[in-house]
């Protein structure tokens, strides 16, 4: 049964080029814990389906409602997943744990329900219970229909209409535990929300000088525990692969009394709930808390965040990688056929990836086992968080090891502030400290090189303590090149014997490395290795997909859509807000923030517009409200987008043009963008970029420094950019980034975020033809 919504909805919106795939009937089903980010994934399924022209059904309350059939299966339209729902967290169309089916007669019921509404595609979003449950059912489809026809419950020819049950999983859960895709939906969120209780728990036990063990959720998976304990800079950490070997007690203790002899005033310690020793005993919160309180007489406090972490809204992260699986789910059970292999969608590189279920549900298997066998090494290998590990500890251990020649590493920062810097700082001071070098920093940049003060400082391990939370520069950073007086910073750069110098900073700071590597000619003060590190909220350095601050930028505009202007929007009612963002010509802000928060679309400099379409998206917008009884409008445009039909321009012609149906308000939002403690995913990113660039430095000094101790640094290759490249590291030479850089409008020539935006005006209900979304060349493999 159609519904007539469902045809007007359908009727409206001519979306252009479609897949030629034939109608077909998909339910969608949220399964197992609820995850935030698992409504993006549900609204995008929904409006990706009937985009295909395919009718679509949500099962409510995970598999009980596949089981229970009746109301629990209820068609959805257009209108049925508004954009409110992309900041909801959990899942409105509901979850549970249901043991009916885990047992045949169960899933036998879930059967019948499904041929009963002509339904044999089936998506499933939930975790590796929930997907291995779909794999059974999938398996046992043929056996479970000859029951039913056998029942006389099901039409004899069913077997024929209905010969497999297509089956698609996302994997939804805080959990990420799932082998298949480099991150779940849900996890960045809880993520989130473990470093908001973090950075509360901290004020409180830095006051009372106490020491504070935090639990955090991931059943057998360290995932959660180990990334926090990088975000946070835990002094120690407890997670299911890493069991710690016999007489961790003193280690444990002795580690954290040496924190607390460098200066930290309180330790945190963060355990993963599924934490166990060597011989798979349980390492409980109280038992860590008797121990420190025993033999390291530290006031201890517990704090468990239980299901705090599954809640609140989804972060920016989530809303986007909900919105892109379940787009690119709803294309994989239109294209499957009888001989389809069901997929698990993941997220592999930058890019959505189909991988065979099967494979995946195995692979996760295959862990269970090796924790099982108390085979651990096997589980790392398998989670693949070797390096992180090395990084948390190279970032959080004061173990400095003793070296014959120790070098001078200077850090400096150029360009405007972003969230980050500070982490960054944080981890090549301390990353080159524990190998046994000295760190210096200059303090504003260039301009600290030019004045008349020493804005030189050494930096110690306790100086930056706390840095990894704190959003801004302190160090200061300024926009000031190099070239505005070479000879003078050379004279810097001379009297300090730097042995190699990290720039922190967005395009100004890849600038200068170039200018830096020009000057090398006439200036032998610059014959040092040089490493770039990009952190720029407009995310438009070359050869990185991520500069720091980006992420938390992002997040801020989510939320300021969202929480603050969304209300106001659902107050004032019959409203359109042009939101515009910074990023200078770079549009990833703008358009990232639009899909993630349901944009109805998103001005940028580097997709031109002119009248006419501005014009089409008016009548687009006049049309939504007249006939999809929305009564909010949101637009976001990038500050540079258009030099005539830029943010004033759009404001003024949707409030002329639309005022029969809407009033229309504009929102710059400026500088809050900059602000804000840096976002877990900008923490860990610049722990990571730190560590590239400081193991690059360092090799490099080695490599170049005579036996008299001055540096002679000449290739150009040792003056390089390190970039995350399809979620690789990559150290990148200047030189190499100065072919791909447009110097003039301070882009990359090309950006791979640029393929998402037909999805946000699909998902916007705009005429539009689909592109998918390419598979990458060259992915980690992690
Ligand atoms: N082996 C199985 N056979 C049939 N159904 C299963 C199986 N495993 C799980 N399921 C079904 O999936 C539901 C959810 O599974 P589970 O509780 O393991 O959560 P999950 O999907 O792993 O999510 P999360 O771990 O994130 O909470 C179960 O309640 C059950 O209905
Ligand atoms: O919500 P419940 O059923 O108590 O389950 C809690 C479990 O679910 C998860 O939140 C997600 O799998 C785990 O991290 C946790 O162990
Ligand atoms: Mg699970």
């Amino acid at each position: 049964m159609e519904s007539k919504e469902t045809r007007e909805d359908q009727q409206q919106c001519d979306h252009g080029t479609k897949s030629n795939a034939p109608t077909k009937c998909i339910a969608v089903i949220t399964s197992g814990g609820d995850a935030q980010g698992m409504n993006a994934a549900v609204r995008a399924a929904v409006r990706m389906a009937i985009y295909n022209d395919a009718r679509v059904f949500a099962v409510h309350e995970g598999y009980q409602g596949l089981v229970e059939g009746e109301d629990f299966i209820k068609e959805m339209t257009w209108s049925n997943f508004l954009i409110v729902l992309i900041l909801k967290g959990g899942t409105i169309i509901g979850t549970a744990r249901c043991q009916e089916f885990r047992a045949k007669e169960g899933r036998i019921k879930a059967a019948k329900n499904l041929v009963g509404r002509g339904i044999s595609n089936l998506m499933v979003i939930g975790g590796d219970g929930s997907l291995t449950g779909a794999n059974l059912f999938r398996r046992e489809w043929t056996e479970l229909l000859t029951i039913l026809i056998e029942r006389g419950e099901i039409p004899e020819n069913s077997l024929i209409e209905y010969p497999v049950l297509n089956i698609v999983g996302l994997v939804g859960s805080i959990d990420n535990d799932f082998c298949g895709t480099k991150m779940t939906i849900g996890a960045d969120s809880a993520l989130h929300r473990i470093l908001e209780c973090a950075n509360a728990i901290i004020t409180t036990a830095s006051s009372h000088r106490r020491t504070f063990v935090l639990e955090v959720m991931g059943r057998r998976c360290g995932y959660l525990a180990l990334i926090s304990g990088l975000a946070i800079g835990a002094d120690w950490i407890f997670i299911p692969e890493v069991p710690p070997e016999d007489g961790w007690e003193e280690r444990m203790c002795a580690q954290l009394k040496a924190a607390r002899n460098v200066g930290n005033r309180l330790n945190i310690i963060v355990l993963a709930e599924g934490a166990v020793d060597i011989h798979g005993n349980a390492i409980t919160a109280e038992q860590v808390k008797q121990i420190l309180v025993k033999y390291a007489q530290q006031d201890t406090r517990i704090t468990v965040l239980g299901h705090v972490q599954r809640g609140g809204s989804p972060s920016a992260f989530d809303r986007i990688l909900g919105c892109r699986m379940g787009a690119e789910a709803v294309l994989s059970l239109l294209e499957s056929t009888v001989d389809t292999t069901p997929f698990v969608i993941g997220l592999q590189g930058n890019d959505m990836i189909r991988v065979p279920l099967m494979e995946c549900v195995e692979k996760t298997r295959n862990l269970a086992k090796a924790m099982d066998e108390h085979n651990f090494e096997a589980a790392l290998d398998l989670r693949n968080f070797g390096n992180t590990l090395s990084i948390f500890k190279g970032c959080n251990y004061y173990s400095p090891i003793p070296c014959d020649q120790k070098f001078r590493i200077c850090i400096m920062a150029v360009g405007a502030p972003a969230a980050g810097m500070n982490a960054a700082i944080r981890s090549v001071t301390r990353l080159s400290i524990n190998q046994g070098h000295e760190v210096f920093c200059i303090r504003d940049g260039f301009e600290g090189l030019l004045s008349d003060t020493d804005n030189v400082q050494k930096m110690e391990w306790v100086t930056v303590h706390d840095w990894i939370a704190k959003g801004g520069c302190d160090i200061g950073t300024k926009r000031t090149l190099p070239s505005v007086n070479m000879e003078k910073i050379a004279a810097g750069f001379k009297k300090y014997k730097f042995h190699g110098l990290v720039i922190i900073g967005g395009f100004e700071a890849f600038k200068s490395a170039t200018q830096l590597l020009e000057a090398r000619n006439t200036f032998e003060a610059f014959a040092i290795p040089i490493i770039v590190i990009p952190a720029t909220l407009s995310n438009n350095v070359p050869g990185t997909d991520y500069s720091l601050g980006t992420d938390t930028s992002l997040n801020v505009i989510v939320e300021v859509c969202y929480h603050r202007i969304r209300q106001s929007a659902t107050a004032a009612n019959h409203r359109v807000f042009v939101v515009e963002t910074m990023g200078g010509n770079c549009g990833y802000l703008a358009t990232m923030a639009g899909l993630a928060s349901g944009a109805d679309a998103a001005y940028i400099f580097e997709e031109k517009y002119n009248i006419n379409d501005l014009q089409g998206d008016v009548a687009h917008m006049i049309a939504k409200f007249k006939q999809d009884k929305i009564h909010r409008g949101l637009l976001l445009t990038n500050e540079f987008c258009s030099r005539n039909y830029d943010t004033d321009f759009i404001t003024r012609l949707f409030a002329d043009e639309g005022k029969e149906y809407f009033t229309t308000r504009k929102n710059v939002l400026g500088h809050v963008q900059q602000g804000g403690y840096p976002s877990p995913f900008d923490r860990v990113l610049s722990s990571r970029f730190a560590y590239a660039a400081t193991s690059f430095l360092i090799r490099e000094i080695k490599n170049n420094i005579r036996g008299d101790g001055v540096m002679n640094a000449s290739h150009p290759s040792t003056v390089a950019l390190v970039g995350s490249q399809n979620r690789s590291l990559r150290i990148s030479p200047v030189t190499d980034l100065m072919a791909v850089a447009d110097f003039d409008k301070r882009i990359p020539k090309q950006q791979w975020w640029m393929r998402l935006r037909p999805l946000m005006r699909i998902l916007a209900h705009h005429k539009q033809t689909f592109q998918r979304e390419l598979r990458p060349e060259n992915a980690d493999t992690e």
